[in-house]
């Protein structure tokens, strides 16, 4: 009569599907019973796909068929992704994050990352289901605003589980490169690791994903839109007129790229004082007022620069969470209600349609590759720019 060391040695031959492990190996087998002549096993897998188990099933009935005379095996796995995001158009990788939120800059360094994690914090600390993701692949720098660094990934299966803090889902391109790596990204490359940080990361059922993108307007944002329906973007500046004009081309991407805009914070807007609390005007305050107008969007928060703000992110403990009674925890409270609002209200209506890659698979948009010399010369590039 088999034992339940029998088993569970037999079962170390049973590969996982499409892994070189087994599932032993990987954990998976829970619980082991002889019953008479049965024996019943429980699983508990990390794919919800119906293929995986009745893979599963056929391989365990067959390696245990020699062993015992009737196998019944129970599989927990995780109930598969509901459609969570309203867009019913378009291309959408991770249907089952309700909203997306991408978070931009015309140029780095002025608080994209503090504003990020503050805003995502914010909206979690009222009440909704939040993630961030740090797509900043140049320098992320969440870990590190989240407390987070030196902190290993968990994997499971093939898929990486965010870390949980200050109630929010993380996951940054810097805790899944090795620390002072530095790697040139290339255009396919940036592609190929959005979609990856999307799509290979265990993300719950969000209400909102926050996005922390690249400073710039580039191949990340591109593709990002192309990968899921971009419920809004924020727009991170600085007051001073020549922020200004950098913004101004992170909002024009937005549009080309018919991403609602859900609001402009202007950041390092004024001093306050740690001595006396007096604010005071460094770069100008309130010159966004004018830019929001302009592209028919609202100013979320203006933001002075505070000790407090810096000091958070340096610690790793942000200043909404653990400094709610300071004027700059409660000034990102009210952006985040602000921003909740303008995303319950254009939630339903997004799609990335409009922006889907036309040229044929495996050639890039702004590769040449494929089209023939006589469209290259009449049009000056094959892929339509010029
Ligand atoms: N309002 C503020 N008051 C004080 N310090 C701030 C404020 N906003 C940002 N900082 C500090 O400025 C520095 C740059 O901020 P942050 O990293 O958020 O900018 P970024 O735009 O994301 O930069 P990068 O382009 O490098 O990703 C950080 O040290 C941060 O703590």
């Amino acid at each position: 009569m088999a034992t339940v060391a029998d088993i569970k040695s037999a079962l170390e031959n049973v590969k996982y599907p499409g892994f070189a492990k087994s599932i032993i190996e990987f954990g998976f087998v829970k619980d082991v019973q002889i019953d008479g002549s049965a024996c019943i096993l429980t699983l508990d897998i990390t794919s919800s796909a119906k293929e995986v188990e009745s893979k599963l099933r056929e391989d365990i009935t067959q390696t245990l068929s020699g062993i015992v005379e009737e196998v019944i095996i129970n599989i927990k796995k995780p109930e598969e992704e509901k459609q969570q995001s309203n867009s019913t158009s378009g291309k959408n990788i991770a249907p089952h994050i309700k909203n997306f939120v991408m978070v931009s800059s015309g140029k780095g360094g002025v608080g994209k990352s503090t504003t990020t994690v503050n805003l995502a914090v914010a909206a979690a600390m009222q009440g909704k289901r939040v993630g961030i993701l740090d797509a900043d692949i140049y320098g992320p720098n969440i870990p590190r605003m989240m407390g987070l660094q030196g902190r290993e990934v968990e994997v499971i299966g093939n898929k990486a589980k965010p870390f949980r803090i200050h109630g929010v889902d993380v996951m940054s391109m810097g805790s899944l490169m090795q620390e002072g790596q530095a790697l040139i990204w290339r255009g396919a490359m940036i592609m190929k690791a959005i979609e990856q940080l999307l799509r290979d990361i265990l993300w719950e059922n969000l209400d909102i994903l926050f996005i922390d993108m690249p400073p710039g307007t580039g191949d990340a944002q591109l593709t990002l839109a192309q990968s899921v329906p971009v419920t809004c973007g924020v727009n991170v500046t600085t007051p001073q007129h020549v922020a200004l004009d950098d913004s101004r081309r992170s909002l024009d991407m937005f549009e080309k790229l018919h991403i609602p805009i859900g609001g402009i914070i202007e950041n390092m807007s004024g001093f306050i004082c740690p001595k006396c609390n007096e604010e005071s005007d460094i770069f100008g305050m309130g010159t966004c007022e004018a830019l929001a107008e302009q592209y028919n969007t609202q100013v979320l928060g203006n933001l002075p620069i505070e000790p407090a703000i810096r000091e958070g992110g340096d610690s790793g403990k942000p200043v909404v969470y653990f400094q709610p009674e300071s004027e700059s925890a409660k000034r990102y409270m009210i952006a985040s209600q602000k921003l909740i609002e303008y995303v319950d209200q254009v939630s339903d209506n997004v799609s990335n349609e409009e922006i889907q890659p036309t040229t044929p698979p495996g050639v890039s948009a702004c590769s040449t590759a494929g089209a023939s010399t006589q469209a290259k010369s009449s049009n000056g590039g094959g892929c339509g720019c010029h």
